[in-house]
């Protein structure tokens, strides 16, 4: 299994926090990890420095561009400590088989409330106010403010955030509208949002507008001139979601004509805002309250997605998946429970079958094609996208080093179409596993003819390669590897024609012979003579439903004999090849391959 420290030959790994995060989570970090905190780097700085960090925790001020993910060959995860991960390059990330995850609930409070600061603060001229009692001014009548109980409050985006904030203007007394073609009817309803169906609706009643969609190319400049244009003289917009969803120009426009009466904005197009840009002439317009992104910025909020996202940081680099992968399906944290020790299981089960059944010089060879099939209770589970990348990763761990390639559940199927693996998916809900060897899931691996290989009209009957065993490659359909889980620990329950149950970890002797007296004792002869300790030791007889149909070998039949059996010793060294061939130069030793888990 993975374990942190491996990746870079025993070192602990590098993580590079380049912004402002929250010490609770970076404390995490530190029993395990080596933490550099290095804020205020230039854009070049960080691209020299990259290259040595396997996780990059960053807010929303560092760009993760495609440049710096090419330059961290290394880095594994990118864990942005809030929600958007627009200065992400996901596509590129996902390329290159870095996770990105995020925090998508830490923050949504500390957001909404915001909101509610900035709405009272355009309501009451508190931004003004302030500003003109510190210079020394009394202004009173000139910023008398308005009420926000009974005026109507127009949402754009039903989500999270828009949902809190929708919560707590209902408990100022606003009536609430909202627009969102993606909304959960419920939750709005029992948030006493009533939803429009067209955005000019919102425009035409609202006196406070605020908006809460992503930033995404349809959601880029939804409002302008001509949406602005539709709302009361008195109307103040708010924006506390991305800069730029508010087209920044047409809203100077609008408040300098006097189209609208007021803004509250915290984000902007470009932040900090450039000197002489539309951001920055808004910022000192005298109807707009501003603050600098600080939407997230509370104690509390930076406390909550800090620890989340540095215990995915390492779930991630200790091999286990994370609660809130951007570029993956999210796992609910329930089933994550459930599917942990069986992707464990997978990688394993990949890793031996490259290992035992895969052709000795498989790097470019294991173009295979796998039936997988999920039985009992796993037949049931919602996704088995982490299950697919954990086999992915063990096929290909054998022939692969882990710094060329970093497979996961983002890039998984990418790296399974390069290689030439086609895999196919299937669930036996009906098969009852339970009670009949004390587990109620398993899981069968079985190679089987390429269909895409030009010789499969032809159906050859044997791998065309040599095995790991230095013998003769086992048939096709004789490569399956069986698994369970039990008690959170992985189980082989079927390798090839044998029935078994081993724990599939460490350095493994697998030895095929005759089923014959005095076997175990041979073999176990000669490792001790070689130095070699055996920590446990398993045979396996042919499995029962095959021995009367065809399940003998060749070798078998062509000695006559009636029974043949697997050895799997787990053993503490490598086997080195002097003693393997001492081993089958033993009558009825007819397989000894030695394999790393
Ligand atoms: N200022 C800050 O510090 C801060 C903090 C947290 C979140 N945010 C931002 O707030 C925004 C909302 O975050 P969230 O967590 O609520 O996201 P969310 O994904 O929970 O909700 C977004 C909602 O927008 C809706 N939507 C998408 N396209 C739409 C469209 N064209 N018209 C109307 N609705 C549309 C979606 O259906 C969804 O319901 C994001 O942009 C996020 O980055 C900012
Ligand atoms: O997307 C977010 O989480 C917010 O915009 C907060 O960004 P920040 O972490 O840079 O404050």
């Amino acid at each position: 299994m993975a374990q942190q420290g491996t990746a870079n030959g025993g070192e602990r790994p590098k993580v590079l926090i380049p912004e402002k995060v929250s010490p609770d989570g970076l404390k995490l970090l530190q029993a395990s990890l080596d933490v550099h905190e290095r804020k205020g780097l230039s854009p070049e700085e960080l691209l020299d420095i990259i290259g040595d960090y396997e996780a990059l925790i960053v807010r929303s001020e560092t760009k993760v561009n495609a440049k710096l993910l090419q330059a961290g060959k290394k880095l594994r995860v990118v864990a942005r400590a809030g929600v958007g991960v627009d200065n992400v390059d996901l596509e590129t990330a996902t390329k290159l088989g870095v996770i990105v995850v995020n925090s998508p609930q830490g923050n949504i409070n500390a957001a909404a409330e915001h909101t509610i600061a900035l709405l009272m603060a355009t309501a009451r001229n508190i931004g003004d106010a302030s500003v003109s009692i510190k210079s020394g001014k009394w202004e009173r009548s000139k910023l008398t403010g308005v009420e926000v109980k009974g005026k109507t409050l127009a949402i754009v985006g039903l989500g999270k955030v828009g949902l809190t904030v929708a919560r707590a203007a209902g408990g100022l007394g606003m009536n609430l509208i909202g627009y969102d073609p993606y909304a959960n009817v419920n939750l709005a309803a029992a948030a006493n949002v009533e939803i429009v169906s067209t955005m000019d609706e919102l425009f035409e009643q609202a006196d406070f507008l605020t908006i809460h969609t992503p930033m995404i190319a349809s959601t880029k400049g939804m409002i302008s001139t001509a949406e602005l244009s539709k709302m009361k003289k008195t109307a103040r917009v708010l924006n506390v979601a991305r800069g730029g969803i508010i087209d920044e120009s047409a809203l100077l426009s609008a408040l300098e004509s006097g189209t609208i009466g007021g803004a509250g904005l915290d984000v902007f197009t470009s932040e900090p805002p450039q000197a002489d840009d539309a951001a920055s002439k808004l910022i000192k317009n005298p109807k707009v309250v501003a603050t600098p992104h600080l939407g997230a910025s509370t104690v509390e909020a930076q406390e909550n997605v800090s620890i989340d996202v540095c215990e995915q940081v390492l779930s991630i680099l200790s091999g286990q998946l994370p609660r809130s992968a951007v570029n993956a399906p999210i796992i609910m944290a329930e089933e994550y429970r459930t599917l942990a020790p069986f992707v464990t299981l997978l990688e394993r089960m990949g890793s031996l079958y490259t290992s035992y059944f895969g052709p000795s010089n498989s790097a470019q060879r294991l173009r295979t094609t796998f039936d997988l099939t999920y039985e009992g209770t796993l037949a049931s589970t919602n996704t088995t996208k982490p299950l697919f990348a954990a086999l992915i990763k063990g096929l290909v761990a054998p022939i692969t080093s882990q710094e060329n390639t970093n497979i996961n559940i983002v890039n998984a199927e990418l790296i399974a179409k390069e290689r030439g693996i086609l895999i196919n998916e299937s669930r036996a809900r009906d098969r009852d596993v339970e009670g009949r060897e004390g587990y109620s899931a398993s899981v069968t691996l079985r190679a089987r003819l390429d269909p895409r290989s030009p010789s499969a009209s032809r159906a050859p009957r044997q791998d065309p390669f040599k095995d790991a065993a230095g013998n003769r490659a086992k048939k096709l359909e004789d490569q399956i590897i069986s698994g369970f889980v039990s008690n959170n620990t992985p189980y082989i329950s079927r390798l090839g024609r044998f029935s078994t149950s081993f724990v599939p970890e460490g350095v493994l002797l697998i030895c095929r012979n005759f089923d014959e007296p005095g076997k175990i004792g041979t073999v176990g002869g000669k490792l001790g003579k070689a130095g070699v300790n055996i920590r446990f030791m398993s045979v396996a007889p042919i499995d029962e439903g095959l021995k009367n149909n065809g399940g003998l070998s060749a070798d078998a039949s062509a000695n006559g004999k009636e029974n043949e059996a697997l050895m799997i010793l787990g053993v503490d060294r490598q086997v080195d090849e002097n003693v393997r061939k001492d081993l089958l130069s033993e009558d009825g030793v007819l397989e000894a391959a030695s394999v790393t888990l």
